[in-house]
């Protein structure tokens, strides 16, 4: 039997997000997501192909058990982790530092390398470690294939990669910008030049990653060459829990008036900043509900949200000079109309519009929302992370066994 099934695991810091494809046909055999791992309350949601959702709540302690409830819930369709079928297991690593560039067979050395980077992704590669060895120890046998999250970025030019501190202290420590959700950026640049009937070398594109974390990237003919995350995730947009940019002295001002230590500033800044540490909430829906109530908090940090989007729009039109499109995507940026409106308005000089009747179009497929004959295209295309990683990874698996 020809094993071509892979099944990818996006293990973020407290959710695992899963899909079961079989890369013969692309079709997609089972998806599923486990939430709110190590509360009081989790919560398992898993759809298998064609058939209804099943949902089970209750006590997932961590990433461990998790996926062996993920395990669990596959067996009951017939689609086990034992299933001969299965030809490898992608996983999302979300720091994968300078050194990886390319999707890669997991052993050793590279569980070793992720886990050196826990420092400067701690809310994601130490989930991410946990998911592959629970997956190596389910099946052993099998090839595990990492596909970081800062792969797409390393093309990106050291004028736009270093920060403008001493040279020899960023080097000693390696900062520089490293950049995230680089499946995602990949992805939607691509699936947005076909969108426009042309090939990634043809275009340059903004691509907007707007979910719970946010990035915004510019893509020139395929190659990302600035991107809106740096050393960690915390970088850039306003984001759901995390500030985005800010004057770094604010950190220096909280731990010497403030009387913070780096630990608490740094749970500030990722999980109580951004726009739940402004308003109190940090889904886009909600806050869209309060705004229509009437509710300020809400509306200022709608507001400060857009503002910081908006610099990055024209930021990232300077860089590319030409613009072919600007992509919305991830949960907001598929789902909010008012933050894709608000986020282009008033920049018409810039060839950006947006028609409000498509606008309001709800749909899962990638689509126009600019006028026809726009200078620029703007764009809603969903992003597909699981499959993306699933498609490297096969390739990769498939590739190897071609030489051997
Ligand atoms: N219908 C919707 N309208 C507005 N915002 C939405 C909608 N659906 C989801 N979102 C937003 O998308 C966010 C999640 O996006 P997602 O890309 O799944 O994030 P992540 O991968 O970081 O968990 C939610 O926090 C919410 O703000
Ligand atoms: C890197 C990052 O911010 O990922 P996520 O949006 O999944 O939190
Ligand atoms: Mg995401």
């Amino acid at each position: 039997m020809t094993s071509s099934r892979v099944l990818v695991l996006n293990s973020g810091s407290s959710s695992v997000k899963y899909q079961l494809l079989d890369m013969s046909d692309g079709s997609r055999l089972a998806m599923g997501l486990v939430e709110r791992i190590g509360e009081e309350t989790s919560r398992l949601k898993h759809t298998p192909a064609g058939g209804a959702s099943r949902e089970w709540n209750g006590s997932i302690a961590d990433h461990d058990a998790a996926l062996k409830a993920v395990a669990e819930e596959l067996s009951r369709d017939g689609l086990g982790l034992d299933s001969p079928e299965l030809a490898a297991i992608g996983h999302r690593v979300v720091h994968g530092g300078k050194h990886f560039t390319e999707p890669t067979v997991i052993d050793d050395a590279v569980l070793a390398e992720i886990e050196r980077l826990i420092p400067v992704a701690p809310l994601h590669n130490p989930a991410n470690l946990t998911g592959i060895r629970t997956a190596q120890a389910l099946r052993p046998d099998l090839p595990q294939v990492a596909v970081f999250d800062t792969a797409f970025h390393t093309t990106m030019p050291e004028s736009a990669a270093r920060y403008a501190i001493d040279v020899e202290t960023a080097d000693e420590h390696r900062i520089r910008r490293y950049g995230f959700h680089g499946t995602s950026h990949a992805y939607v640049s691509r699936a947005t030049a076909e969108l426009l009937g042309k090939s990634p070398e043809e275009v340059n594109v903004i691509v907007l990653h707007l979910g719970n974390g946010a990035s915004a990237s510019a893509v020139r003919g395929g190659r990302c060459v600035d991107t809106s995350m740096g050393l960690t995730p915390l970088e850039g947009l306003v984001m759901g829990t995390r500030s985005g940019d800010m004057d770094p002295a604010v950190i220096f001002h909280l731990m010497r008036v403030g009387g913070m230590s780096a630990d608490e500033i740094d749970t500030l800044l990722n999980k109580k900043s951004g726009l739940i540490g402004l308003c109190g909430d940090n889904d886009m829906r909600e806050i869209r509900r309060r705004i229509d109530e009437g509710d300020e908090s809400a509306q200022l940090a709608f507001d400060i949200y857009i503002h910081r989007l908006k610099k990055y729009i024209g930021a990232y039109y300077a860089v590319l000079g030409r613009v072919d499109a600007v992509a919305f995507t991830a949960g907001v940026g598929e789902n909010a109309s008012p933050v894709r409106e608000a986020a282009v308005a008033g920049l018409e000089e810039l060839g950006l519009v947006v028609d409000g009747e498509l606008n309001a179009v709800r749909s899962d497929e990638p689509r126009l929302i600019s006028p026809e004959h726009a200078r620029v295209a703007v764009a809603v295309v969903p992003t597909d992370e699981e499959l993306e990683i699933a498609t490297q990874t096969y390739a990769l698996v498939k590739g190897s066994e071609n030489l051997t």
